[in-house]
């Protein structure tokens, strides 16, 4: 088995609290991320799952170094990227991209598809840019005229594959989905996290999907991890944590997943259909 690709290990987090009027000048800290230490395997899609406010955009922060860890270790690809500088990280931006939640706000919507894909490619000075988005688009099922296209005349689901197309066009190791699918409707999720499997399985992807929806997690994620107050309360295989749970806040979380919806037609059909 190759070795992670990541071993964050008691990761910790205290960030000033915004929400009370500093005392003495100076903002109280709260702690976010309390002891935080799990794996990600190379090529794995891991979840992570815990109520609104448990840290899960947070840790995904830390994990592509838009935040700074204030202990603990996060090592990616050997080096522990919670100490290095900017000028240090520089070189292993291009490997830890993210996917927004609301693609719109995350496009630039004066510039066509096809601009918005090659830009970062660019920026990273890969050769033929243009042709390398195209390829990008083509490869998350936007093909031919897509790349002319303005944001707004996609669909939801058309503009979060233009997201995952600038993100793997870069060819990265890791990418950080975080809530990626709440806004799209089931059969746009449904296109949307196939893709993702796909992807990560032809490029060898590692993914954390960031998620409060479980039965989007059970169907994707080959690991999950659970948050409470900062603090990791259960981690392991998807199947093995939800078919039995071990901590009290995953039962919880399982228990409020939505039975599918089923109308009379439903009753019906199941009357007449043979035992
Ligand atoms: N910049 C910040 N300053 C102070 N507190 C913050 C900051 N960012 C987040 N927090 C707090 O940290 C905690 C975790 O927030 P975070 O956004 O990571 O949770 P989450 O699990 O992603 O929630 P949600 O599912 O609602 O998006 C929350 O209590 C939040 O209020």
């Amino acid at each position: 088995m190759s070795a992670p690709l990541f071993q964050i290990s008691d990761l910790g987090l205290t960030l000033p609290d915004m929400s009370r009027k500093p005392l003495l000048g100076r903002a109280r800290r709260i702690e976010i991320l309390k002891h935080v230490s799990f794996d990600l395997a190379q090529g794995a899609i891991t979840g992570i799952v815990g109520e609104s406010g448990s840290g899960k955009t947070t840790l995904g922060r830390v994990l592509v170094r838009l935040l700074t860890p204030t202990s603990g270790r996060v090592v990616f690809k050997g080096q522990d990227i919670g100490r290095l500088d900017e000028p240090a990280l520089k070189p292993l931006r291009r490997d830890l991209q993210m996917i927004f939640q609301d693609p719109l706000s995350s496009l630039n919507l004066r510039h066509t598809v096809g601009h918005i894909v090659a830009t970062p490619l660019e920026r990273y000075g890969v050769g033929n840019a243009r042709r390398r988005a195209h390829e990008a688009l083509e490869r998350v099922g936007l093909p031919g005229d897509f790349a002319r296209r303005y944001p707004h005349e996609l669909s939801g689901g058309q503009r979060q594959r233009v997201g995952i197309a600038r993100a793997v066009a870069l060819e990265p190791a890791f990418i950080l989905a975080d809530e990626v699918v709440s806004g799209l409707d089931v059969s746009s999720q449904a296109r949307v996290l196939a893709l993702l499997k796909e992807l990560a399985a032809d490029m060898n992807l590692t993914i954390a999907f960031i998620s409060h929806d479980l039965s989007v997690i059970r169907s994707l994620c080959d690991a999950v991890i659970v948050l409470d107050r900062g603090s990791i309360v259960e981690a392991g295989p998807c199947d093995q944590v939800f078919d039995s749970p071990q901590s009290a806040v995953t039962r919880q979380l399982i228990d409020a997943i939505p039975l599918p919806e089923v109308d009379d037609s439903w009753f019906d059909r199941a009357a007449v259909a043979p035992a």
